[in-house]
């Protein structure tokens, strides 16, 4: 059985751009030349949001959130519910970004509430794992991704955990212009998706897609690409200019085509 996994790429734009800067970006990107075979997304700043789902109405790019609230709302001040993210046109969300978890106190369980209440609305969740620098040298990679997404996707029925996208972002490559080796992030992506089959089965871990992040650059994508368990790539500085990320866009379009 062959199996076919639209690749996704998905900007995180971190806290970059004011909302006329996101604008200006859609602007420039060539909305109805996106290749059918790639699922586009923008992550952006919570103002962004709403004028860049307008803005994207009707094109094959998607628009996400950085970060969200598992409860729908109360006094939680400071921050922003899925309801109202849905209410602006958000169709993804990243969750678990490992600067949330290394600054803002996020932890697996609130990665698993957080995940829990977005893939009960229909909101697709983009989750971040990966290990630091510190634990590479002490050989633990395996062992925090494992722990990382089976603590994300407990107690996902398998037709949400079908529909999550989980990203391997190694916190050592992220920002820094040193990117895993492609074989590296293969192997770990590899690794993945058996411990999502191990608390599913087979046929619904090939189904996840599962991206690579981590000075992910125009140059260097097609090498993570070609490992055939990498199904596109999660891009925070690469993603901030329309002509690096439309040829990211590409590139991954070639993936689809099947060469
Ligand atoms: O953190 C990332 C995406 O979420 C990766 O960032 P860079 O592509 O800038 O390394």
């Amino acid at each position: 059985m062959t199996i076919t996994r639209t690749p996704v790429i998905a900007g995180n734009w971190k806290m970059y751009k004011t909302v006329e800067e996101a604008k200006e970006f859609l602007r420039a990107l060539p909305l109805s030349t996106l290749p059918d075979d790639v699922e586009v997304v923008i992550c952006a700043p919570y103002l962004c949001l709403p004028s860049l789902a307008e803005q994207a109405q009707g094109s094959k790019v998607g628009i996400g959130a950085q970060n969200v609230h598992w409860e729908t709302e109360g006094a939680y001040t400071g921050e922003i519910s899925i309801p109202m993210l849905k209410a602006v046109g958000v169709q993804y969300v990243i969750i678990g970004h490992s600067e949330r978890r290394a600054y803002f106190g996020e932890t697996d369980e609130t990665v698993n509430k957080k995940v829990k209440a977005a893939v009960k609305t229909g909101l697709i969740p983009i989750i971040c794992v990966g290990e630091t620098l510190e634990e590479r040298e002490n050989e633990q990679t395996k062992a925090v991704v494992e722990r990382q997404v089976r603590a994300a996707i407990d107690g996902l029925s398998s037709d949400q955990v079908k529909k999550a996208i989980i990203a391997y972002e190694p916190v050592w490559a992220i920002g820094t212009g040193k990117a895993s080796t492609a074989e590296d992030a293969g192997e770990v992506i590899s690794f993945i998706r058996k411990t999502v089959a191990a608390g599913y089965d087979w046929q619904i871990a090939n189904e996840v897609r599962i991206q690579y992040g981590g000075s992910v650059k125009p140059e260097n994508i097609a090498s993570f690409l070609e490992q055939t368990d990498i199904d596109g790539a999660l891009v925070g500085g690469a993603s901030l200019k329309p002509d690096s990320f439309m040829a990211l866009v590409l590139a991954a379009s070639r993936k689809g085509d099947g060469a």
